[in-house]
């Protein structure tokens, strides 16, 4: 089967990165945003074809949670389909906006996942007082902090961390985003599993100021992406679809400004969980690469 289709460490997805910006000079930049607690690079690769000035961008972040593998196995995909597609819907979106894609957000619990434990979830910071280790990333935000559905035990798998963007991680993207704020249209954090389109809110169960659109646009590419494969999917706010849970990336966003949140939960609903079988890569990033194109296309009639 084809790359695409395969699961790849971190040392084969920087180097991907590197042939990818090597290969296509002109579509792809890689920009470094940071390093992470134990020092890794953390890259994210801007996508743009257009040969005048960008109307605005729209960021994907993949591999927030290290043993939801096949997130960054989404990404490496999107980026493919971006740059070796003809499709004309695509090639309107890669002209208009820049399209800023995170791989893998969490190095070093993926690559921890790798070599030690397979399940991890949060990154591998030390925590100071305590044997265990790790914040989760997608707790950690300065968003109605640590609240329900976070915890400040640091061996529990949501600890919020010391303190809001305590993260390297957190704080790498943050900064990124409080630099581009006016011009990043849409924030899309890609998850696994469970089949849902999740948008804000998580830390009430009340609706946005933009429900209905945000309502409409998950609709829309919910029937898209079941199109493709059948697959069904759930939508709706976070703390009406799954739990209350504070410090979330997507909410974060949303608060700075950034309308069109989202957080999508890929296949399966439990029988594989995590462990999605090689087999059910190509399927999966086929239906999801759809409902995001789907939801591109609005966005980028709006700017
Ligand atoms: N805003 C959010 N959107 C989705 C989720 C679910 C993911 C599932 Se892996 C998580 O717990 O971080 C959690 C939050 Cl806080
Ligand atoms: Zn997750
Ligand atoms: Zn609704
Ligand atoms: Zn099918
Ligand atoms: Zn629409």
């Amino acid at each position: 089967s084809s790359y695409y289709e395969q699961y790849h460490s971190l040392d084969e997805i920087y180097f991907w990165m590197s042939q990818m910006v090597r290969n296509y000079p002109s579509f792809i930049q890689q920009i470094l945003i940071g390093p992470s607690s134990e020092k890794r690079l953390i890259y994210v690769l801007k996508i743009f074809k257009g040969t005048s000035p960008p109307k605005g961008a729209v960021w994907i972040d993949c591999g927030i949670h290290a043993r939801e593998w096949v997130s960054p196995a989404f990404c490496l995909w999107f980026v493919q389909h971006l740059i070796g597609t003809q499709d004309k819907v695509i090639a309107d979106i890669v002209n208009t906006l820049e399209i800023y894609v995170l791989p893998v957000w969490n190095v070093d619990g993926y690559e921890y996942t790798w070599t030690t434990d397979r399940f991890w979830r949060k990154n591998r910071s030390r925590n100071k007082g305590s044997e265990c280790f790790g914040t989760d990333l997608n707790r950690n935000w300065d968003v109605n902090w640590c609240g329900k559905g976070a915890s400040k035990d640091p061996c529990s798998q949501i600890f919020c961390g010391e303190y809001p963007e305590s993260e390297p991680e957190v704080k790498a993207v943050a900064t990124f985003f409080r630099q581009r704020l006016n011009h990043i249209k849409s924030y899309i954090s890609v998850h696994s599993y469970s089949q849902m389109l999740l948008f804000p809110y998580s830390y009430t169960t009340s609706n946005s100021r933009d429900h209905a659109e945000l309502h409409h646009v998950a609709q829309k590419a919910v029937n898209v992406l079941k199109s493709v494969h059948h697959t069904s999917y759930t939508y709706g706010t976070s703390a009406q679809t799954i739990y209350l849970s504070t410090g979330c990336s997507d909410d974060w966003a949303y608060d700075m400004g950034i309308k069109y949140s989202f957080t999508f939960e890929l296949r399966d609903r439990g029988r594989y969980g995590f462990l999605l079988p090689m087999h059910l890569i190509k399927p999966t990033c086929e239906e999801t690469t759809a409902a995001i194109i789907e939801m591109l296309y609005h966005i980028v009639k709006t700017v």
